[in-house]
């Protein structure tokens, strides 16, 4: 566990109401190292929202542990957990949830601003650094509603990083994009986990995107198998 930024232990999730139990993840685990750049597939109805809800500490497993930096936060307060969010993670989702009154720079600087860890001129020099790395230095004052779809998730990957997370986690980030807008995502993640050795896992149903990653598992009867 050397340089691991995350590890799941023996986790079991099971959603339980009145009437039923549905198991989804049993005996699970996975160690996430410092620059790894993983991949999950898996069939629909296989746990990767309830697992990727679990890493994102969205969730808690119904068993096991988890572990961020060494440190088990199954048992953390809701405080604390968000604490450990929005100090170690990005998110990026299929749908960007830009704000659409909001400019890309303003778009990009707000989970920084809320932070309140930097001054504004700081944090306004280091989003348009960011939005520059994902080519949208041309499209810094156009509101996101004027952007296209791919400029729209080009500009939610800058927000992903600008509190510098120890792991970005991205969940169907090319779902409503185009074969050829897609490929350029997969190479600026690509790039972003070589060039700023950012840590990423990525769950897609896209073999291509799978393909780039260094890691490939399938998730499959609730567990995760290494998979080529
Ligand atoms: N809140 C819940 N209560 C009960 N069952 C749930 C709940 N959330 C998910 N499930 C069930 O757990 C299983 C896994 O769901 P999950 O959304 O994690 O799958 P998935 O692999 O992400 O699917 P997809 O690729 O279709 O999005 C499914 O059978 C689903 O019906």
């Amino acid at each position: 566990m050397s340089n691991s930024i995350l590890k799941l232990e023996n986790i079991k999730k099971e959603y339980k109401d009145k009437k039923f139990t549905v198991g989804v993840l049993h005996d699970l685990n996975l160690t996430v190292e410092e620059g790894d750049f993983i991949s999950i597939m898996g069939k629909s109805g296989s746990g990767k929202s309830t697992l990727l809800n679990i890493i994102g500490i969205l969730d808690v497993p119904t068993e096991g542990n988890v572990y961020y930096r060494k440190e088990i936060i199954n048992n953390f307060t809701e405080k604390n957990r968000d604490e450990i969010r929005n100090k170690m993670l990005g998110f990026i989702f299929q749908f960007h949830y830009l704000l659409p009154e909001f400019t890309a720079l303003e778009n990009v600087m707000l989970p920084a601003l809320i932070n309140k860890k930097k001054s504004k001129e700081e944090v306004e020099a280091e989003a348009k650094k960011l939005l520059i790395d994902v080519d949208m230095g041309h499209r810094l004052n156009h509101k996101s509603s004027e952007l296209s779809g791919g400029e729209k998730q080009r500009v939610a990957i800058a927000r992903s990083l600008i509190n510098e997370p120890a792991l970005i986690l991205a969940d169907e980030p090319t779902g409503n994009l185009d074969d050829e807008t897609s490929e350029h995502i997969y190479q600026l993640l690509k790039k972003i986990n070589i060039e700023k050795k950012q840590t990423i896992v990525v769950v897609t149903h896209s073999r291509e995107l799978g393909d780039i990653t260094n890691k490939k598992y399938i998730l499959k009867k609730g567990k995760l198998q290494l998979g080529g």
